[in-house]
């Protein structure tokens, strides 16, 4: 059964009325979901061209200005939007690339009614569609000096193109040869307390006496470059990203024994002697809490590394050869001013019609939602977009984008 579209865009003049009271810049969209009508873009965007968010609330007759998480898409000379499942819209940007056509609003999502109970706010949150098969990010957990660091290591200088590490911000100061922007985010206190207070952080956590958070930006980052997000964060961290909803594969590492894992927390010679001590006593508190606090769903003893690596390889489905990741495409989709998006079943269907002399062609983007995954906090995987040219003698080809 075919829907009609939630509405058609573009075609707005500037100062067009809204017949909301609003006065258009030309780019809002209107999607009713429920009691509330989502107005995307226009009015109340921070410039012409970026997309700003309000929520009529047909039951109070009240305009809302939600809090708004993740990235939102950085310029739009126009879009349109549809509802899709009742908990999130799809946003169709104009002209833009195939890797940045594609937008989700998360407005009823699980992540998005946790949110809303946190801030106490409507919440909204942006989610970027992204092409190819990345599978789900990683989070790998464990005490300090268990190895975390040097599995990830292992693992991202074998399989470069297939991994991306999510880096994290911390308020600690960097070991030797620890690079600003590479390792961590190394930042300052109130700054990062900031952002946290903004709704930047999927998960932040104290540990051994600093602040460390994963930005929603670092997994978007990762997400981006069409490869396999790897977090590397400790219990209380990996029990938040759990609770955010972040579609992951969650592993925990074990050490063989306290008295080796103080030996290797010793030989590394990164920390004094008073953190050594702070480390280990917490580490039997996180050894606990990985074991059998349910977060996990696999847990790994790294005693001979080389066994611990293969292990690991395994879970990731990296025994036999390895697959090889799709390169994000940079094909550009240029829906024109008069683009629409309609619903049928499965597939969105986004239809650009260009009228040239003597030439009348059609052109379908052809979007399956049906394999969508992931989604806020984050990106959204497993788009799937089809190009179908139609011109005035009929079906001319069908090219596949991603
Ligand atoms: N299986 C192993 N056998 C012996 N030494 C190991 C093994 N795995 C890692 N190590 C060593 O233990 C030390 C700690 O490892 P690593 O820095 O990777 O730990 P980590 O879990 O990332 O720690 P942190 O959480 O503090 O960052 C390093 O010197 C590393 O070379
Ligand atoms: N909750 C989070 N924990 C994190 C993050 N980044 C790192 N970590 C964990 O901190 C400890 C100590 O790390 P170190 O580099 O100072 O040795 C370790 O367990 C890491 O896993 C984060 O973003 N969030």
């Amino acid at each position: 059964m075919g829907e009609a579209p939630a509405f058609f865009v573009d075609n707005l003049q500037n100062g067009f009325s809204t017949g909301f009271g609003l006065k258009s810049k030309g780019f809002e969209t209107f999607t009713d979901v429920g009691d509330k009508t989502f107005v995307i873009g226009g009015a109340n965007c921070d410039s012409a061209s970026s997309v700003g968010i309000q929520i009529y609330d047909k039951s109070t007759g009240k305009w809302v200005i939600p809090t708004v998480l993740g990235t939102k898409p950085k310029t739009c000379k126009g879009h349109s939007a549809i509802l899709l499942n009742e908990d999130r819209i799809m946003i169709s940007i104009r002209g833009s690339t195939l890797d940045d056509c594609i937008w989700f609003l998360e407005v009823d999502t699980e992540y998005v009614k946790e949110q809303k109970k946190d801030f106490g706010t409507e919440v909204v949150a942006w989610s970027k569609g992204v092409t190819g098969e990345a599978e789900k990010p990683v989070v790998i957990s464990g005490p300090s000096g268990v190895g975390k660091g040097t599995l990830i290591n292992m693992l991202m200088k074998e399989f470069p193109s297939m991994f991306g590490f999510s880096v994290s911000h911390t308020t600690r100061a960097p070991r030797g040869l620890e690079k600003n922007g590479v390792h961590y985010h190394f930042t300052e206190r109130n700054v990062m307390e900031n952002d946290i207070k903004h709704g930047k952080f999927l998960e932040f956590a104290s540990v051994h006496g600093n602040l460390y958070g994963t930005s929603i930006e670092a997994i978007e980052a990762v997400a981006d470059s069409g490869k396999r997000c790897i977090l590397d964060i400790d219990v209380q961290g990996a029990r938040s990203v759990r609770a955010n909803y972040l579609d992951a594969v969650f592993i925990f590492i074990c050490p063989p024994s306290m008295r080796e894992l103080e030996e290797r927390l010793r030989a590394r010679g990164t920390e004094t002697e008073e953190q050594i001590l702070k480390r280990l006593r917490n580490a039997e508190a996180e050894i606990e809490q990985g074991k059998s606090s349910g977060i996990f769903d696999y847990i790994l003893y790294n005693d001979n590394l080389e066994e611990c690596y293969e292990n690991l390889m395994e879970l990731l489905g990296l025994g036999g050869s390895a697959p090889i990741n799709q390169k994000p495409s940079s094909k550009v989709i240029d829906p024109p001013s008069n683009h629409s998006v309609s619903k049928i079943n499965n597939k969105m269907v986004i239809n650009c019609e260009t009228k040239e002399v003597g030439n009348e062609a059609k052109n379908l983007i052809i979007l399956d939602v049906s394999s969508l995954r992931g989604g806020a906090p984050g990106r959204t995987r497993g788009l799937n977009i089809h190009a179908i040219d139609l011109f005035s003698d009929g079906l001319n080809g069908i090219h596949e984008l991603s």
